[in-house]
């Protein structure tokens, strides 16, 4: 699903971000990525939806060499993946339904096809019951369900989290990662950038850690940190 051979990542300013990572991550794979601020892993995500280009090496998602992908591609590459933000980032003049239906008429589906498939994701997040609420109107986890129905409406391969409950407390968090589970059950690919310790030990899932633009560690079944 997730390929990097020997990636390099140093920004115009001199910045290393990235610093020879090789990194391999399997179709249905759950993983986090950890690390402190600054670490790399925002350039991670930045290299796998082509927002950034590394200085070396290569970048595959599933099968596309994503460096080498010509302009013109790159929205065929975004359309195989979801994000989600620590920010939520939804329309406000629009309902949760729409907010999601929209993901799916910019890609020109038919409202037929919107409609069922809008409901069906709004079920799988158990929002169903505030489809007609706008964003204003709802909790930052029920906003948060909002953002993640509609990162998974188009159906992407891989689903991309940075920082997802950055801005929640624990019981809702715990919610959001019930949610991501059950979306990684279906055979999504998750990959999420977090600081939430209590989350990631919580999971129990692989952890990548990144310190200084290097994987230092890389964990099937792993902690925040391993010095606990
Ligand atoms: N656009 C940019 N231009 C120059 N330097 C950058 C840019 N983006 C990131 N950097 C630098 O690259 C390094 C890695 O940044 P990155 O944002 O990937 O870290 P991060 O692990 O995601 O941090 P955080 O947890 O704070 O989001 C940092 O030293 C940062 O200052």
């Amino acid at each position: 699903m997730i390929e990097l051979k020997n990636v390099s990542k140093t920004y115009d300013n001199g910045s290393v971000a990235l610093d020879r990572v090789s990194l391999h991550i399997g179709k249905g794979e759950f993983v986090f990525v950890v690390g402190a601020s600054g670490a790399g892993k925002s350039t991670l995500i930045k290299l796998l939806s082509h927002e950034e280009v590394p200085t070396d090496g290569s970048v595959l998602v599933n099968g596309i060499e994503v460096n080498s992908l010509p302009k013109s591609k790159v929205p065929y590459l975004r359309r195989k993946m979801g994000i989600v933000f620590q920010d939520f980032r939804l329309l406000p003049n629009k309902t949760a339904e729409e907010n999601v239906a929209f993901a799916m008429e910019v890609i020109g589906a038919s409202r037929r096809v919107i409609k069922e498939r809008v409901r069906t994701v709004l079920d799988l997040v158990g929002l169903l019951g505030k489809a007609d609420m706008l964003p204003k109107k709802l909790s930052g986890g029920e906003q948060q369900r909002v953002a993640i129905a509609r990162a998974i409406v188009n159906r992407p391969l891989l689903l991309i989290a940075d920082e997802p409950t950055g801005n929640l407390d624990p019981e809702t968090s715990k919610g959001i990662m019930d949610t991501f589970k059950k979306i990684n059950h279906t055979g999504t690919t998750v990959l999420m950038v977090t600081h939430d310790k209590q989350m990631v030990d919580w999971m129990n899932k692989r952890v990548i850690e990144i310190v200084d633009g290097a994987i230092i560690r890389d964990e099937l079944r792993g902690g925040y940190s391993n010095e606990d």
